[in-house]
């Protein structure tokens, strides 16, 4: 009774109206069925290519490790670094490491083993790693994001920008090339994912042509298409800020809240506020429910958060922006370099870049 439950819902999905309505007519075909993440970047779906496909494969059971992970009850010594000694040991090395830590060489070995990766940065690492010479792709991720939250079993997420390794810089010292290939703009990448480890955990990505959800079927392992062609609403009603700074942001963010909270703004409906203070989480949200998730104090990474999050919210018809200028025509000049960011609906993105100055300019740090 239970699985016919189960697969009945699933059924619904298969023909709900935006599965068939696909943007890509390939893709149809696998939407038929309940599709698989692997069979959508098939011949038979997007046909991502072979090389795009194995490191998928990789990246995505180095994702199902982390997922374990994060739900283990074994991750509150892990997340806290403190540095309890496994019997008859006396070495750091066998220190229980902070959760991010180990997230980052889970995926770093996975990388490895892929075989398809030149380089590799992560905003764990102080600078990029060079991994195979041939391999067709650099990978840039945050291995972990929200992990300060953890404890609390809040979701967490781990995000990936894909690119193409720039073939033509192939002569210079590793150091140099790898440093560049990192630093393409956000407008050149091939691929970009997010996993969130939450109730459900669920792989969203864009190969170029719409962005689609995948969620973990735990009893076959299996990421199955629950969300193809996420269109995010043109406008939302929720708004996803750290709101106790209120008093450190700039005059037209201010206007901007007062305004949509009363229900003043272009759209009359009182918005709500929604805030999980996890990366990941409050982009999905956002990309299904729509309104804005921002973070305007110079604080997330271009490289890693903003650009492969607003090539997912641009291909699903959103926006990414900086406050001023789109996020993806914003060339990188160092690694961790960090700026605002405000990611969501056309409509909503509109309305709060017509306020003008909507950066926080003040970052006194705030230890929590
Ligand atoms: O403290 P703020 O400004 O609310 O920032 C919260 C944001 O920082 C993050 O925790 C990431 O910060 P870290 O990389 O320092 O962990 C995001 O998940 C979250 O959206």
């Amino acid at each position: 009774m239970a699985s016919s439950l189960f697969s009945g819902a699933f059924n619904l999905r298969v023909n709900s109206p935006s599965a068939v309505g696909s943007k890509n007519a390939s893709v149809d075909s696998v939407n038929s069925g309940f599709s698989t993440l692997m069979e959508y970047m098939g011949k038979g779906g997007v046909d991502a290519g072979d090389d795009l496909i194995v490191l998928f494969a990789h990246l995505e059971y180095a994702c199902k490790k982390i997922a374990a992970l994060v739900a283990s009850p074994f991750n509150s010594s892990l997340s806290k670094n403190v540095g309890i000694k496994t019997a008859g040991s006396s070495s750091d090395r066998d220190k229980p490491k902070p959760l991010d830590i180990v997230s980052n060489e889970i995926i770093l070995s996975s990388l490895r083993n892929s075989g398809k990766v030149a380089v590799m940065a992560s905003e764990e690492d102080d600078g990029p790693v060079w991994i195979t010479d041939d391999g067709p792709f650099v990978v840039v991720m945050d291995p972990l994001d929200g992990s300060r939250n953890i404890d609390a079993s809040i979701p967490t997420g781990t995000i990936f920008g894909i690119y193409r390794r720039l073939v033509e810089i192939d002569h210079l010292p590793v150091e140099e090339k790898a440093l560049i290939n990192c630093l393409q703009s956000g407008a050149k990448l091939v691929a970009a994912a997010y996993v969130l480890y939450s109730s459900a955990t669920i792989l969203c990505a864009s190969f170029g042509s719409g962005t689609h959800a995948f969620t973990l079927d735990h009893t076959t392992g299996d990421f199955l298409m629950t969300h193809p062609n996420i269109n995010i609403p043109p406008r939302g009603q929720i708004y996803s800020v750290n709101d106790a700074r209120y008093f450190d942001w700039s005059e037209g963010l201010r206007q901007y809240i007062d305004t949509i909270r009363q229900g003043k703004g272009k759209h009359p409906k009182k918005y709500s506020a929604r805030y999980i203070c996890s990366l990941v989480a409050d982009f999905h949200r956002t990309l299904l429910y729509g309104g804005v998730a921002m973070n305007p104090r110079d604080h997330l990474r271009l490289v890693y958060e903003a650009n492969p999050l607003s090539f997912l919210v641009e291909k699903a018809g959103g926006r990414g922006s900086d406050g001023k200028n789109r996020i993806l025509s914003i060339q990188p000049v160092k690694l961790h370099q960090r700026l605002p960011l405000f990611l969501g609906s056309p409509e909503d993105i509109e309305e709060l870049q017509s306020y003008g100055d909507v950066q926080q300019k003040v970052n006194p740090g705030y230890n929590i």
